[in-house]
């Protein structure tokens, strides 16, 4: 049995990045970069306005109310071969080229017009208002993204501003997720006696579908070392992580740690002190990262989300690989017994957490409606309304 400190030590230390690929830009979403990506133009690549308004000689406007005769127009999309000559304004719009000679934008609301002339309502004009220059965001040869950048909607766009059109980026894991309980029965299909609807492994495939972990093959086994043993070898041949569920406790039916130890792989930890979810294996191959979450479906999305999506994050590049963490005041207080730290499905809402009803780990139902998880140290065995406790927030 480890601690939870030494279990995500064990788990940092053992994921590394999986080899890289190309992507195309409109499909690298949620990839991490493997390489720098240069800028090949500057942004804004020309002087451009930020408003609607007028482009003039910033020194023209040496008073409140002064006149310019309107001589042209600049529009988004037209040329930037004009230039305004001194003593003139040039009609502008937003993202248009600024004029040769103009210094400045006045912004339509600061002015009025009278028979073909602007007179100027704003007094004094800096230099470059409302200009966007050449390069302002990023200049030619530039590091647009560093390696290691997580490739957010806005990262997309940058890249694609840039007219950057495919990148290098770290492979994402491929997932086998072994089914084992010959208690479980697929939904649609009548209840037996002491049958349950089988529900881990849709819930994990949602949960890697969130992260755009999308290549994922469910295999079930029955609950024997031969089944067992075959399917996380086959499942092995295909995929990078396989996470199995139920079958790794100390029953007569629990085989998966069996035949993990028959298929040669080496138990970096098995069993963390923690609730839920203690019966947690985590063993490797030189090809193959095995995790063997326990079957009560609570337990094993704490795992899951605590142990496993942090790994599949360090083997698809990302640093920022544990649930995001902070301190909240809890609303209320609770307390507990025994030797194992506990994780609480909980909801953040207003600067605060709460635990929610229901903390068994056969129970899904306060999971439905969670947002985050309380970690509690045994250290933090009693807290009172407004103590500070860590949350962890839940990708939703
Ligand atoms: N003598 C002991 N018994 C148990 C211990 C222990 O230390 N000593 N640990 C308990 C803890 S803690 C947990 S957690 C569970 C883990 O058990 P397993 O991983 O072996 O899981 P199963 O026994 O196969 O199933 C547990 C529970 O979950 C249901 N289940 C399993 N798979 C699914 C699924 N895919 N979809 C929905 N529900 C599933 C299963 O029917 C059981 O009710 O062991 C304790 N026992
Ligand atoms: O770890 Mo078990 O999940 O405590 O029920």
């Amino acid at each position: 049995m480890v601690t939870v400190e030494e279990a995500k030590k064990r788990i940092t230390a053992n994921a590394i990045a999986l080899p890289t690929v190309l992507k195309p830009v409109p499909e690298a979403l949620g990839y991490v970069l493997a390489k720098d990506v240069l800028a090949s133009l500057s942004l804004p690549s020309f002087r451009q306005s930020s408003m609607d308004g007028y482009a003039v000689l910033h020194t023209d406007v040496s008073n409140e109310n002064i006149i310019l005769p309107i001589v042209a127009e600049s529009k988004a999309g037209g040329t930037s071969k004009l230039s305004l000559k001194p003593g003139t304004a040039i009609r502008i719009f937003t993202g248009a080229p600024v004029p040769a000679g103009a210094t400045a934008v006045i912004m339509q609301e600061r002015t009025s017009v009278e028979n073909g002339n602007v007179i100027i309502k704003e007094y004094p004009v800096a230099e470059n208002l409302n200009v966007r220059n050449i390069g302002q965001q990023i200049r030619e040869g530039d590091i647009a993204l560093a390696a290691g950048t997580y490739l957010s909607a806005g990262a997309i766009g940058f890249l694609t501003g840039l007219n950057v059109q495919e990148v290098e980026v770290y492979r994402k894991p491929k997932i086998g997720i072994l089914v084992t309980g010959d208690e479980l029965v697929k939904t649609g299909d009548a209840l037996g006696d002491g049958q349950v609807y089988e529900s881990n492994s849709a819930m994990l495939v949602a949960a890697l579908t969130k992260e755009g972990i999308h290549q994922v093959e469910i295999m079930y086994a029955e609950d024997d070392l031969a089944s067992t043993i075959s399917s996380l070898e086959l499942m092995a041949t295909r995929n990078d992580v396989i996470m199995a569920t139920g079958g790794v406790s100390v029953g007569d039916y629990d085989y998966v740690g069996k035949a993990l130890e028959a298929i040669g792989a080496e138990t970096i930890f098995y069993k963390i002190r923690q609730k839920p979810g203690k019966p947690l294996l985590f063993a490797k191959t030189q090809k193959n990262h095995f995790y063997a979450l326990p079957g009560n479906p609570a337990s094993s999305l704490v795992c899951f989300y605590e142990y496993v999506l942090p790994a599949l994050r360090l083997m698809s590049g990302r640093k920022d690989h544990f649930l995001p963490s902070f301190k909240l005041p809890i609303s209320h207080a609770y307390s507990f017994n025994g030797e194992r730290d506990e994780f609480l499905k909980a909801s953040v809402s207003n600067a605060q957490v709460t635990s929610l009803e229901g903390q068994e780990s056969f129970a899904l139902r306060s999971f439905a409606v969670a947002n985050a998880l309380i970690y509690l140290p045994v250290t933090q065995q009693n807290v009172y309304a407004g103590d500070l406790v860590e949350v962890h927030l839940l990708p939703l």
